[in-house]
């Protein structure tokens, strides 16, 4: 079974206005609720992909309800920690350029972190877990480290999207897989990422502080994966950019759609491209078709 986790999901409130005024009353032409969260929308594309998995998390009010009521009447398998303060609502402004304003989100309190570890004690052998997202300032940042070290008994495949110091932390356990932007990569080492030669040069950091393999995604600019002793580049595939919120996570379910069935880490890179690209390509997450359609035209190239 594939598991995701979301600490802090979200119902994502995208705006489309024409042109933003600050300081100024401003009038969307169109507006869409979504649920949200990294994990979540990992489970929702796996759901578009037809591959089941199970979203763990913590959801809590209004919103929260709201969240599980999408998901369960999506047919996703959800297994939620219920907290008394609302899940938070993340706004997302479409206008010339996509402005994101992301809210804290509830606090935990530890004996639902206690709750929580129950649930990732029951994971079994073969099993993946996408531990995905910002987890809330309050608490821990090695929070990720430890579930991987609860998990370290067993035959468990790890998959990390985040940022900063708490996906630092989890190198160490040997990721399966981490997946930071250009812009991530930039604030890990402190640098600015110049060409492909540097996103190899401290990718391959990455690799040697941990990480069995690396997709550094670029946006319209594609993406480049770092396996074992082996480098390649994707172009992204041309199209209209709708919305390209959860398209990092599209490419994390893309990749694990396939290499759940095949374990061939190349293939699934170009699942994992087709699928960001579609969801950058459309107002909601990818579709299947949509996948399908961006999938014969993704030529990969080999750099190492
Ligand atoms: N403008 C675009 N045109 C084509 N493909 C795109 C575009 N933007 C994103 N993509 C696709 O989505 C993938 C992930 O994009 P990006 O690097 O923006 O991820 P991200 O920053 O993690 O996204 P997010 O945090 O919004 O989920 C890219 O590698 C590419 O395949
Ligand atoms: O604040 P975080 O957890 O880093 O990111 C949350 C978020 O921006 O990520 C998803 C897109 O990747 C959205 O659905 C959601 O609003």
């Amino acid at each position: 079974m594939i598991y995701t986790v979301t600490f802090n999901p979200a119902i994502d409130y995208n705006l489309e206005i024409d042109k933003i005024n600050f300081g100024e009353t401003n009038r969307a032409k169109d507006t869409y609720i979504y649920p949200g969260g990294k994990g979540i929308n990992i489970s929702r594309v796996l759901y578009n992909l037809e591959v089941e998995s199970t979203a763990l998390g913590f959801i809590g009010g209004f919103t929260g309800k709201y969240l599980e009521e999408y998901l369960k009447k999506s047919d996703i398998n959800t297994d939620f920690i219920y907290l008394d303060e609302p899940t938070r609502i993340n706004v997302k402004l479409k206008s010339e350029i996509e402005t994101e304003i992301n809210a804290i989100g509830p606090d935990i309190p530890d004996e639902k972190i206690e709750e929580f570890y129950k649930k990732i004690d029951k994971l079994k052998d073969g099993d993946f877990l996408i531990l995905a997202g910002n987890i809330q300032s309050s608490l821990r940042r090695d929070m990720y480290f430890t579930i991987q070290e609860r998990c370290s008994e067993k035959n468990i495949n790890i998959i990390v999207d985040t940022t900063g110091e708490s996906l630092e932390k989890t190198l160490s356990n040997n990721p399966f897989l981490i997946k930071p932007n250009k812009k991530e990569l930039e604030e890990i080492f402190n640098i600015e990422i110049k060409d492909n030669e540097d996103i190899i040069k401290y990718g391959q950091k990455l690799q040697r502080r941990g990480a069995e393999n690396v997709i550094v995604s670029m946006g319209g600019d594609g993406a480049i994966l770092l396996s074992e002793n082996e480098v390649h580049f994707v172009k992204s595939p041309k199209g209209i950019l709708k919305n390209s919120v959860g398209s990092g996570d599209s490419m994390i379910a893309g990749f694990l759609s396939s290499y759940t069935k095949t374990k061939d880490v190349l293939n699934s890179f170009r699942w994992a491209v087709a699928a960001g690209s579609a969801t950058a390509f459309s107002s909601d997450l990818a579709k299947k078709e949509e996948v399908e359609q961006l999938l014969d035209n993704i030529v990969i190239e080999r750099l190492k």
